[in-house]
């Protein structure tokens, strides 16, 4: 943890803070966040020295943030905007709003600021294990934001998990589909394994504990060994035993193969529809 009187993270203004912000929020507390503003209606409370305001109405004239970061739902956004718009004009604003394009968001500022403004907006999809700083966020960056705005951006991602870029939009789309989304799919798993284990006659907090620690151990040991997937899964697989017969369900065509990817389709198509 970050000294707090030498914060590592310039100040934030962050308008949305329910499950995404929240959870980069916690980790960015974490790192050492300069005096920050965060905007929403139903948090309960936040440490000093940050201000709470429950509307974009309510933002301090006189805050100077290094960074906005737009957190709530596409939905949402276009009630915000007009008030953010002042703020834009000294700061890139970071968006982490699924489907929604760097350019309708770049338009959708200028239509409240001077002529001639030139605000900047990064595009970035990150994920809640940002709560715990093993966050995965993929951004996009448009030919006119400075190598110095991407730079800070990253170091403001960079303090909730792993980063990484695209040189092409639509593939944020995809990232969406995939880590954005990604650990409910990997709850799901976790959900379904506590089930049957249930199912199959194991108590309820026996069958709870193994299917956590079993999605939790699998992910830590993918991450320290750097051993391929699926490397790591044939490790498990003993020619003739139990987890070849369980494969062999799972790995059908028509199973995980096929329904992960229908999935990940329609997530990817979800989001490219949020654009407008
Ligand atoms: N949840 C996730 O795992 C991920 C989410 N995202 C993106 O993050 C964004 C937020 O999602 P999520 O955190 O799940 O949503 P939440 O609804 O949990 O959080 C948004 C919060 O912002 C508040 N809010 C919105 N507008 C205002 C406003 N003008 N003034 C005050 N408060 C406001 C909302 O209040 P109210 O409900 O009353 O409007 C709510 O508390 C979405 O755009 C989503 O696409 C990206 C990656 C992962
Ligand atoms: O479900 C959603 O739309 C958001 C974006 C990625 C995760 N949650």
């Amino acid at each position: 943890m970050a000294d707090a009187h030498s914060p590592s993270l310039p100040p934030i203004l962050l308008v949305g803070c329910g499950k995404m912000g929240g959870a980069m929020l916690e980790g960015w507390l974490a790192e050492g966040l300069a005096p920050s503003v965060i905007v929403d209606r139903h948090r309960d409370t936040l440490p000093a020295p940050h201000r709470l305001v429950r509307d974009v109405a309510d933002l301090p004239a006189d805050f100077r943030p290094g960074l906005i970061v737009l957190a709530m739902k596409p939905q949402k956004v276009a009630a915000a905007i007009a008030a953010i718009a002042p703020f834009a004009a000294h700061a890139p604003v970071l968006s982490v709003l699924a489907g929604r394009t760097v350019g309708g968001l770049t338009d959708a500022l200028r239509a409240h600021m001077p002529a001639g403004a030139h605000p900047v907006v990064i595009r970035s999809m990150p994920n809640t294990p940002a709560a715990v700083g093993e966050g995965m966020t993929v951004s996009y960056a448009p030919p006119h934001a400075t190598a110095a705005q991407r730079a800070l951006c990253d170091r403001v991602l960079s303090a909730i998990g792993r980063t990484a870029w695209v040189e092409h939009e639509p593939e944020i789309d995809v990232v969406t589909a995939i880590s954005g989304s990604g650990p409910a799919y990997v709850f799901l798993l976790a959900e379904l394994l506590e089930q049957a284990g249930v199912e199959g006659g194991l108590p309820p907090a026996l069958a709870r504990q193994i299917a956590r620690q079993t999605v939790s151990g699998a992910g830590v040991l993918m991450q320290r060994s750097g051993i391929d997937a699926e490397q790591l899964r044939r490790n498990v697989t003993s020619p003739g035993g139990t987890t070849q017969q369980a494969l062999s369900v799972l790995m059908a065509p028509d199973a995980w193969p096929a329904t992960l990817r229908a999935a990940v389709r329609a997530a990817s198509r979800r989001a490219r529809e949020l654009a407008s």
